[in-house]
């Protein structure tokens, strides 16, 4: 069964001087008007969760204008177990501070006792957008699943920046990019194995997902590595040696470029629809039938992972849909699983879905 969310409370959290919720264990449509606190309900409980919001906001953004601070409250139960996550944003010292049933962590730290998989309009450039979009859905999915992800990443980063620095200067001591190129080919092959073996589990899923949806049309996902092709079968030490291997070769071209142009902070993802680059010729509704076969992905895989299912956060995509996109879109969280929905239009549901949902009107 695994845990669901039972209550949210915010307080000055946004536009919310309070707010209480008591979502249903499966699906709650939040219905109302525009700018009526929809998506930042939705933002509260990813934050609690992921330890993250996908609007990346400041402390003073979180804190309802006005205010000094914030308190974002979820119980999560299930399987026996009362999990209390909790989140005090404030504007002066400028800090979001999170706990765990009484005890202090780091934001790191909150994913792990219940996923959150949110699928909103931004992600609908997700096919065409930039590489960048694209690695950090699927880092934002390994920070979740993975509770060392998110150290290996920003470690991983960091090492980036640092040999990006030393490239900018007038005259980079060979001895220390040597010392760079280590950190990075050792971060960087840790990252990339993380990577791969979720990518490798998600693909599968994501084409299954997507030809219930479109119909049978064939999709297939592939990772694009820097570092060339095989890198799938690769082993970390393996990974390791060739990301050396690379940045060694490669040094004369960051040298020019002043940055680091090989590893996993350049990879990519490509979707194939029917045989065509999705990137180039998909049409909307194929971009948009992608975008959601990997959402239903995404939900499956952290359920394989975690043993137990995420909650679903749907903002305001109805409206994006077409009927058959939507039709699958219901049918999956007819399925079972912890639903948050928002729509200012509840005649994008059928009537046998909002007879068993909760329905909270907002704005009234
Ligand atoms: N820190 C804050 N203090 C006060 N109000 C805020 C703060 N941050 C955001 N808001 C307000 O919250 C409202 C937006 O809420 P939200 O994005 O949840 O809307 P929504 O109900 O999802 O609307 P839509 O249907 O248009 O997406 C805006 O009016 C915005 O000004």
């Amino acid at each position: 069964m695994g845990l669901l969310v039972t209550h949210l409370s915010l307080a000055d959290f946004r536009n919310f001087e309070r707010l209480e919720l008591e979502p249903s264990p499966t699906v709650t449509v939040l219905v109302g008007h525009n700018a009526v606190g929809k998506t930042n309900t939705v933002e509260a409980l990813q934050l609690l969760t992921a330890g993250t919001s996908f609007r990346r906001p400041s402390p003073r953004e979180l804190v309802r204008e006005g205010e000094r601070s914030a308190r974002l409250d979820a119980r999560l139960e299930g399987d026996g177990r009362v999990i209390e996550l909790r989140c005090d944003v404030t504007t002066e010292p400028s800090a979001r501070r999170f706990s765990r049933n009484g005890k202090r962590c780091q934001a790191a730290d909150m994913p792990g006792d219940l996923m959150s998989v949110l699928f909103s309009p931004d992600d609908l450039s997700l096919v065409k957008g930039s590489a960048r979009l694209r690695r950090d859905e699927l880092d934002a999915f390994g920070r979740q699943a993975n509770r060392g992800y998110a150290n290996v990443l920003a470690a991983y980063q960091r090492s980036v920046e640092q040999r990006n620095r030393l490239l900018r200067d007038e005259y980079p001591d060979p001895s220390l990019l040597d010392a760079w190129d280590a950190s990075v080919s050792l971060g960087g092959a840790t990252l990339l194995a993380a990577r791969l073996r979720m990518f490798t589990r998600l693909a599968e899923k994501v084409s299954r997902a997507y030809e219930a949806i479109a119909g049978g049309e064939s999709l297939s996902c592939a990772y694009r590595c820097t570092l060339g092709e095989g890198c799938e079968g690769m082993g970390r030490e393996e990974l390791r040696e060739l990301l050396l291997e690379r940045l060694a070769a490669n040094r004369p071209e960051d040298l020019r470029r002043q940055q680091t142009c090989v590893g996993p902070h350049r990879d990519d993802v490509t979707f194939t629809v029917g045989g065509r680059d999705a990137r180039t010729y998909a049409s909307q509704g194929q971009q948009r039938s992608v975008v959601l076969a990997l959402k239903m992905a995404e939900v499956e895989l952290a359920g394989e992972i975690l043993g137990s299912r995420p909650v679903l956060l749907l903002d305001d995509v109805m409206s994006e849909l077409d009927e058959r996109r939507r039709a699958a879109a219901v049918e999956f969280v007819g399925g079972g699983i912890q639903t948050l929905i928002t729509t200012t239009n509840l005649g994008y549901f059928s009537p046998e879905l909002l007879a068993a949902a909760e329905v909270v009107r907002f704005g009234e």
